[in-house]
């Protein structure tokens, strides 16, 4: 048996958590193991938010230059050169995954980066395959698992063998689709749906929900749909996908039973986007005795602690919600908790997110549905888009506003369905943050004209539910 080698802490997986977890303990003295089996930074960095939203300030910009004659400027038609999207786009991610790896290897003393795929032996041991060849064995008493998710794939008749895009591979096409036919109506389908469309692709989103992004109120996801439909999205909703198959053309054919009858769908090319699926089945948790959901997701209790003394998850691969800044403050968590004696737990830590389409969806605290289901007394205000001023000078006139607030008048939730919908929403977390009333926005001084001025009239529209 190989001698193992004792480290301080031993996190698994270089993630939004892992790395900055990493630089914070070294710093502190401790001797790290950092172990990743692919490429520095994780989802984020390399097939997640960095490089969607690089393509998506590509889309955007061929957006401009398409409705420029409606500002008074003459263009040329846009024409996309994926290669040089796709260079952009690697030459961001290159210069983040450098950065990483500066810090962890020459910045920060102390940690060891060891290239390979890590597995439990045992509670407080783990064997590395190492990337170039041969084993390491390693053991510590803290062990961090920030292992992340991979593309979820259903088990629909013929999928496996179809070669479908998934978030990876999709952002290193050399040719633009013909005709994308995208399995999900969630928050990858429709950045990836409107980016393509945008380029110039026949984009159609197909998804067994009712409507897109269902977890969301009825009024945001129709103002939403209205979008990508006026960009030039096809849906089918209510899908049931129960085939697919790719002739020798390389086209696919998806069929569906939908309300309308059975459908056969075809396309070019096949995104696959209906959730994500843990990165535990090949981490030999069970040597470890590290308890598991049914869906493989790693269970912990408030201080992401697991069911094995010494062993924490952090990042996606527990179950909540799957977003980098949620991650991140694992990280900080566990931060305070191990090095700065502080009692940190997740409970009822804010849970802000958007979704990158444009205009974008910013979504804080409850949503009307949530609030209803909560039995919560709550007084409601929406506003379109289209009334603010902002929004005519800019020609962005798509879209909602929508606040919820308790009985005393503080806000419990938000949707910023706008152009800075994302900013918009981070000053209502703020405002909930620092405890303002909807009284205190409603007369705030603020700067005329901005976006966010649009608050004023909207909580002047609060009104009861119903
Ligand atoms: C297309 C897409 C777009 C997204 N956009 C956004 C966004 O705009 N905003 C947002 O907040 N979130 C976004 N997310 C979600 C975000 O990427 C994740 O929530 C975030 O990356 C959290 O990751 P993590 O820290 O859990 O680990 P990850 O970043 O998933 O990293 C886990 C790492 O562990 C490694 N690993 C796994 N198993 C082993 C093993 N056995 N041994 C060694 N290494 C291992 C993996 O290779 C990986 O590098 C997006 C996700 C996707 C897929
Ligand atoms: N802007 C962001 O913050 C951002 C962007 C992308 C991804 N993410 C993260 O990544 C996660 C995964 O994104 P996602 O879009 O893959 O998942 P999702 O859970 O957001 O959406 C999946 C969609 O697929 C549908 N679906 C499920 N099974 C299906 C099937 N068999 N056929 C057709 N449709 C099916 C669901 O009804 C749902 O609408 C998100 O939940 C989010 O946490 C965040």
């Amino acid at each position: 048996m190989a001698v193992a080698t004792r480290f301080d802490a031993i996190i698994i997986g270089s993630g939004q958590a892992g790395n900055p977890l990493a630089t914070a303990l070294a710093a502190a003295g401790r001797k790290v193991a950092l172990i990743e089996q692919n490429l520095l930074g994780g989802s984020c960095i390399n097939y997640g938010c960095s490089p969607v939203k690089a393509m998506l300030a590509s889309a955007e910009r061929m957006q401009q230059v398409a409705t420029a004659a409606n500002y008074g400027i003459k263009a040329g038609k846009p024409t996309p050169n994926l290669r040089a999207i796709v260079e952009r786009k690697d030459a961001l991610i290159q210069a983040k995954r450098d950065g990483i790896q500066k810090n962890l290897t020459q910045e920060q003393k102390g940690i060891t980066l060891l290239h390979g795929r890590a597995t439990f032996t045992g509670a407080r041991r783990l064997r590395v395959a190492l990337a170039d060849g041969g084993e390491q064995v390693l053991t510590a008493p803290r062990i961090f698992i920030n292992t992340g998710t991979r593309a979820a794939v259903p088990p629909i008749e013929g999928l496996e063998e179809s070669d479908f895009l998934t978030n990876v591979e999709i952002l290193n096409l050399k040719e633009l689709p013909e005709h994308l036919l995208i399995l999900g109506g969630g928050y990858i389908g429709l950045e990836f749906g409107q980016m393509f469309r945008r380029f110039g692709s026949r984009v159609t989103i197909v998804s067994t929900a009712t409507q897109l992004l269902e977890n969301e109120d009825d009024d945001v996801c129709a103002a939403m749909q209205e979008q990508l439909a006026a960009d030039g999205i096809e849906f089918v909703l209510q899908a049931d996908v129960h085939r697919v198959s790719r002739n020798a053309d390389g086209i696919y054919t998806l069929t569906a039973a939908t309300p309308a009858g059975e459908r056969r769908l075809r396309g070019t090319h096949l995104l696959v986007a209906v959730g994500r699926e843990p990165n535990t089945d090949l981490l030999g948790l069970e040597a470890a005795g590290v308890a598991t959901d049914e869906k493989g997701y790693v269970q912990v209790n408030e201080r992401l602690q697991t069911n094995v003394r010494g062993v924490y998850a952090l990042g996606d691969v527990h179950p909540g919600p799957q977003f980098t800044h949620i991650s991140y403050d694992d990280y900080r968590l566990v931060r305070d908790n191990l090095l700065h004696g502080k009692r940190r737990t997740t409970t009822g830590r804010p849970v802000p997110y958007v979704v990158f389409t444009q205009p974008q969806l910013g979504r804080i605290g409850l949503n009307e549905k949530q609030a209803q289901e909560q039995k919560l007394s709550y007084r409601v205000a929406t506003m379109p888009v289209r009334t603010i001023g902002r929004a005519q000078e800019t020609g962005h006139t798509t879209g909602l506003m929508k606040v919820l607030v308790d009985g005393r008048g503080y806000l419990l939730g938000a949707a910023v369905f706008s152009e800075q919908g994302g900013e918009i929403m981070s000053m209502l977390q703020l405002a909930m943050a620092g405890g303002l009333t909807c009284d205190d926005l409603q007369d705030m001084v603020l700067a005329h004209p901005t976006w966010a001025e649009a608050l004023n009239n909207l909580f002047s529209k609060l009104r009861q539910p119903g």
